[in-house]
């Protein structure tokens, strides 16, 4: 066979000129690094076709771009590099170079009371982008909690009131008998309905932070919340759980303006969009609420 030249078809002029805001390819596979974990990631990586007379652009040099990622720490500068390098590989064809990276971060987290710990993930996707020189770092955070609802709390409450005056009426209470009935079934005779729960964060950045404050924020969030999923439980944990949780109610209106205020105090964010989603027990469809700051469609 000869030795041919390759046919290069990205270099042909394009049938129909015509810019594209955005081309690349989604679902790359690739490790990262962060916190000086190695996770499994995907990236989608794209540029700007501004040129409109050319046909394509070179999906190989964004790909190899991608190799600057594989041995440092996931960072805001490191990210601002791959960036450049796809602009500088597409000079005259592109002015915005697009990047994200799916992962899920793996935090151990202690029990409550016991001395255990356990693992814990956490989606994570982090969205940079350089337009016309403008470099954005966005993330997004799925964080579960537990909630439960303060209504079927207060309904609870009434019945085991009600129970208490049929079980109590017209006797002289003895203390025994109170702590008996106390601990059986008479005395919790109706339980408040609870729920995992899930906030998914959106969190813009500051131009210039060194790190991505993507544990700061999960633990601002768990923090605000206050009844975040455990991990290693003993029934001590199972316990404690169950109190912080009675100690804990909420809708998911009030779940989403604790996060409002929490992470408005975060260093680093200086936009967000917060959706909270209960997946409710008491019906087959879901309770959400969303809260905004600074936010507006990129
Ligand atoms: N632009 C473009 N390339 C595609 C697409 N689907 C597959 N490819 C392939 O991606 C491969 C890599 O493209 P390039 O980066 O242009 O490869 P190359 O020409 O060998 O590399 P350079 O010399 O650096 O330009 C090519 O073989 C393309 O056929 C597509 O939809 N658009």
């Amino acid at each position: 066979m000869n030795a041919l030249t390759l046919p290069d078809i990205a270099a042909q002029a394009s049938r129909q000129a015509l810019p594209l805001d955005w081309v690349g390819m989604c679902g790359i596979a690739l490790p990262v690094l962060f916190d000086g974990q190695r996770l499994s990631a995907k990236a989608d990586a794209g540029v700007s076709l501004d040129d409109g007379e050319a046909r394509g652009i070179h999906m190989s040099r964004l790909y190899l771009a991608l190799e600057m990622l594989e041995q440092e720490n996931l960072s805001p500068a490191l990210l601002r590099r791959v960036l450049q390098n796809f602009l500088q590989s597409h000079e005259g064809l592109s002015h915005n170079a697009f990047l994200k990276i799916h992962t899920e971060l793996l935090l151990k987290r202690p029990a409550l009371i016991s001395p255990l710990a356990g693992w814990k993930t956490y989606p994570v996707s982090i969205e940079a982008s350089l337009k016309n020189t403008m470099f954005h770092v966005e993330l997004k955070i799925d964080v579960p909690y537990s909630s439960t609802c303060p209504c079927s709390a207060a309904l609870s409450r009434q019945l085991i009131q009600q129970q208490f005056v049929d079980d109590f009426a017209n006797r002289s209470l003895q203390h025994a008998d109170v702590l008996a009935w106390l601990g059986s079934t008479k005395g919790i005779v109706a339980t408040p309905h609870s729920q995992r729960s899930n906030a998914q964060l959106q969190l813009r950045l500051d131009d210039y932070l060194d790190d991505l404050p993507l544990i700061a924020a999960i633990n601002d969030a768990e923090a605000a919340l206050g009844t975040a999923v455990q991990t290693a439980v003993k029934r001590a944990d199972e316990q404690a759980f169950a109190l912080a949780n009675g100690q804990n109610l909420m809708f998911c209106e009030d779940a989403a303006r604790r996060l409002n205020l929490a992470l408005k105090r975060s260093p680093g964010i200086n936009a967000f969009h917060v959706r909270v989603v209960h997946a409710e027990s008491l019906h087959a469809h879901d309770a959400v609420a969303e809260s905004r700051w600074n936010w507006e469609a990129a």
